[in-house]
C-alpha cells in the first residue's frame, strides 16, 4: 500500500486531512468485562486505532497494562475508576463503546437488566456528554432497545444530541444470522451477509431471509428465524450462569468501530445494520429507533436503508417486532426523563 505522502501532492494531502481523519481516539466503557477485554484486544490489533483508552470501575489499567505489550502502533492507556479518570478517559474520543452493565443469567430475559443497566448507561451517557460529546457512542449493554433511547434523553437533555452519532450495536445479530445460514446450506458463512432489521432482543429480531435470495419453508423457516431471535439465549444456557456471549459479541463489536473508522478515514458504501433514530417507522406506528441497514460516513449516520422488499411471513414478524420495540423504547426514554440526576 502506498501511503498518502507519495500518492498526493501537498494540496492534495492538506485535502485529505482534512475530509478523513486518519488518527483516532477509542475509548472502551467497560473495558474489563467479558466483552470489554477481548474488544480491546481486538481494537489494539486494527491499524486504524491510534490510542486506545480503557476504563472499567475495577481492573481498566491493569487490562491496559497487559494489552500496551502487543506490537501494534496505537498507545494504550487505563483509567482509575474515578471521575477525573472517566473523563479523561473520555476526552478526544472519536468513537466511544460502552459494553459496561451486567450480563444474563439464565431464566432472565434483557429487560430484566434494565433494572442495573439502565442507571449505569445513564451514567457513562451523561460523562460521555459532558466530554466527548462528538464522539460517535456505541451502545453494546442490554436492553439495548432501552438504553439506546436513554442515552439519546441524556444527551438531549444536555444540548449536545446528534442523531447521527449514536448506534446500538446489533451486528451480532446479523453475524449470527449468516453463520446459521451457512450451517443450513453448506456456504462459506465470510461470504454471507443476512440482513436484520428491528431491534435488539427476541422478537424484536427480524432477520430477512429472502433478501439474500435463500428460501426456507415451514418448520426449518420457524426454526431459522427462533434461532436468530434467540441465539443469545443459547450462549447464557450454555454458560450456565457465567454470563452471556463475550467473544462472539467482542467480534461484533469490533467490526462495527472497524466499519465505522473505514468510513471516517474516507471509504465510501460502507453499510453496516444499527439500531438508530430513524424515521422508518416514526409516523406510521411512532418507533422511533430501529435497526436497519446504515450507510456509514465521516459524520457517522449517512444514509438510512428502508427495510425493502419482503416476504408476508416476514411482515409478520415486522408487525409483531413494531409493537414490542415501542415498548421498549418508551421504557427507556420515561427513566431516563425521570431519573435524569
Ligand atoms: N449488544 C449485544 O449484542 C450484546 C451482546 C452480548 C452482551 N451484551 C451486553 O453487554 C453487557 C456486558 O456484558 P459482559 O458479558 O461484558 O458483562 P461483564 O459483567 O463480564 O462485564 C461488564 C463490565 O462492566 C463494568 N462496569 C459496570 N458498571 C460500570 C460503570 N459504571 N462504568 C464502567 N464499567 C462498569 C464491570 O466492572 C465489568 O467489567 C451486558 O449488559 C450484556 O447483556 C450485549
Ligand atoms: O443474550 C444476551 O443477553 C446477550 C446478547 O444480547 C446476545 O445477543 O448474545
Amino acid at each position: 500500500m502506498f501511503a498518502a505522502r507519495q500518492v498526493f501532492g501537498a494540496a492534495q494531502r492538506r485535502a485529505f486531512s482534512v475530509s478523513a481523519k486518519q488518527s483516532s481516539k477509542v475509548t472502551v466503557l467497560g473495558a474489563a468485562g467479558g466483552i470489554g477485554q477481548p474488544l480491546s484486544l481486538l481494537l489494539k490489533l486494527n491499524p486504524r486505532v491510534s490510542e486506545l483508552s480503557l476504563y472499567d470501575i475495577r481492573g481498566g489499567p491493569g487490562v491496559a497494562a497487559d494489552i500496551s505489550h502487543i506490537n501494534t502502533k496505537s498507545t494504550v492507556k487505563g483509567y482509575d475508576p474515578t471521575p477525573s479518570g472517566l473523563k479523561e478517559a473520555l476526552t478526544g474520543a472519536d468513537i466511544v463503546l460502552i459494553p459496561a452493565g451486567v450480563p444474563r443469567k439464565p431464566g432472565m430475559t434483557r429487560d430484566d437488566l434494565f433494572n442495573t443497566n439502565a442507571s449505569i448507561v445513564r451514567d457513562l451517557a451523561k460523562a460521555a456528554a459532558e466530554s466527548s460529546p462528538d464522539a460517535c457512542i456505541l451502545i453494546i449493554s442490554n436492553p439495548v432497545n432501552s438504553t439506546v433511547p436513554i442515552t439519546a434523553e441524556v444527551f438531549k437533555s444536555m444540548g449536545v444530541y446528534n442523531p447521527k452519532k449514536l448506534f446500538g450495536v446489533t451486528t451480532l445479530d446479523v453475524v449470527r444470522a449468516s453463520r446459521f445460514i451457512s450451517q443450513l446450506k453448506g456456504t462459506d458463512p465470510a461470504n454471507e451477509n443476512i440482513t436484520v432489521v428491528g431491534g435488539h432482543s427476541g422478537a424484536t429480531i427480524v432477520p430477512l431471509l429472502s433478501q439474500s435470495g435463500y428460501e426456507l419453508k415451514g418448520n426449518e423457516l420457524d426454526e431459522y428465524v427462533r434461532r436468530v431471535q434467540f441465539g443469545g439465549d443459547e450462549v447464557v444456557q450454555a454458560k450456565g450462569g457465567a454470563g452471556s456471549a463475550t467473544l462472539s459479541m467482542a467480534m461484533a463489536g469490533a467490526r462495527f468501530a472497524e466499519s465505522l473508522l473505514k468510513a471516517a478515514q474516507g471509504q465510501t458504501g460502507v453499510i453496516e445494520p444499527t439500531f438508530v433514530d430513524s424515521p422508518l417507522y416514526k409516523e406510521s406506528h411512532g418507533v422511533t429507533y430501529f435497526a436497519s441497514n446504515v450507510e456509514l460516513g465521516p459524520n457517522g449516520v449517512e444514509k438510512i436503508h428502508p427495510v425493502g422488499k419482503i416476504t408476508d411471513y416476514e411482515q409478520n414478524l415486522l408487525d409483531v417486532c413494531l409493537g414490542d420495540l415501542k415498548k421498549n423504547i418508551e421504557k427507556g426514554e420515561a427513566f431516563a426523563k425521570q431519573n435524569m440526576k
